[in-house]
């Protein structure tokens, strides 16, 4: 958990990117190759997806990703394996992103003892119910696993405030209801979200969905303390994939161009 604290202090006044993909998507050198790539060119930190068959929260960018990559055989000892080969280049926050059903049918005490004996910070889980989270948050915390739960822009006080309690790392602030996807503007909502959420905790909150263009990142960094970005870097991955240019040097330029729009 540490790690995650210890990036955001080192930030300063600039803002966090958190970039997203899906293990094994293409295929696990690749996907290896791609967030190296990522990790050197400037992002603070890492989302790691790892692949569900039914990825309910998912528009159809990251919905074809997690396809692929389960096609390609990626299980979840691939995913701890990715997040191990990335700690052994890297020091920046690695955060797993899971849905409750694979956690719980792996366990979540195994889950989480092998996230962090790989190297792993943190963990989202976007579709645990409420009154599950706290015992899944300590379970984590009992690992060294950050436990990163998002608010929606439809939250309420009463629940902002109890979910912000229970956060460790940082808080993801959802901006707009609907699946991951990219869009063309972000919603002016989620910037009372992020203050509703500091009124509430010290912890830094970014905002994610929907995030796409240098723009977006400018607007954002503005209010947050970072952005997630998830179906514009997969959505290039894929394209690369299909023979439409080369991920590594796609990604790397994408990374540069939301990185400048992240300093102060
Ligand atoms: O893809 P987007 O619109 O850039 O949103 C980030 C998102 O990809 C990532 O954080 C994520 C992937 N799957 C999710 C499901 C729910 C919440 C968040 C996510």
């Amino acid at each position: 958990m540490e790690r995650i604290r210890d990036a955001f202090a080192a930030l300063g006044s600039n803002k966090a990117l958190i970039p997203f993909i899906v293990a094994g998507d293409p295929d696990y050198d690749q996907s290896f190759a791609i967030a190296r790539a990522i990790l050197a060119s400037g992002a603070d930190m890492l989302e790691i997806g790892f692949p569900y068959s039914d990825p309910l929260a998912d528009g159809p960018v990251i919905q074809a990703a997690a396809l692929r990559s389960l096609n390609r055989g990626c299980q979840l000892p691939d995913c701890f394996r990715l997040v191990r080969d990335l700690r052994s280049e890297t020091n920046k926050p690695l955060i797993a992103f899971t849905y409750v059903n694979p956690l719980m049918q792996y366990g979540a005490t195994r889950f989480f003892a092998e996230l962090a004996q790989a190297g792993g910070d943190g963990v989202i889980v976007p579709d645990v119910p409420l009154e599950e989270a706290p015992e899944l948050a300590r379970v984590a915390a009992d690992q060294g696993i950050a436990w990163i739960p998002l608010v929606a822009p439809t939250s309420g006080e009463e629940r902002i405030q109890a979910i912000a309690q229970q956060a460790r790392g940082f808080v993801y602030c959802v901006s707009s209801l609907g699946v991951t996807g990219e869009r063309s503007s972000i919603s002016t909502q989620v910037e009372s979200l992020v203050q509703a959420v500091k009124r509430h905790t010290s912890l830094p909150a970014c905002v994610g969905f929907g995030v796409s263009t240098p723009d977006h990142v400018r607007e954002i960094a503005g209010y947050a303390d970072g952005v997630i970005v998830g179906s514009a870097y997969v959505r290039r991955i894929g394209d690369a994939a299909s023979g439409d240019g080369d991920a590594v040097e796609m990604v790397t330029r994408f990374t540069e161009s939301l990185k400048d729009a992240c300093r102060a």
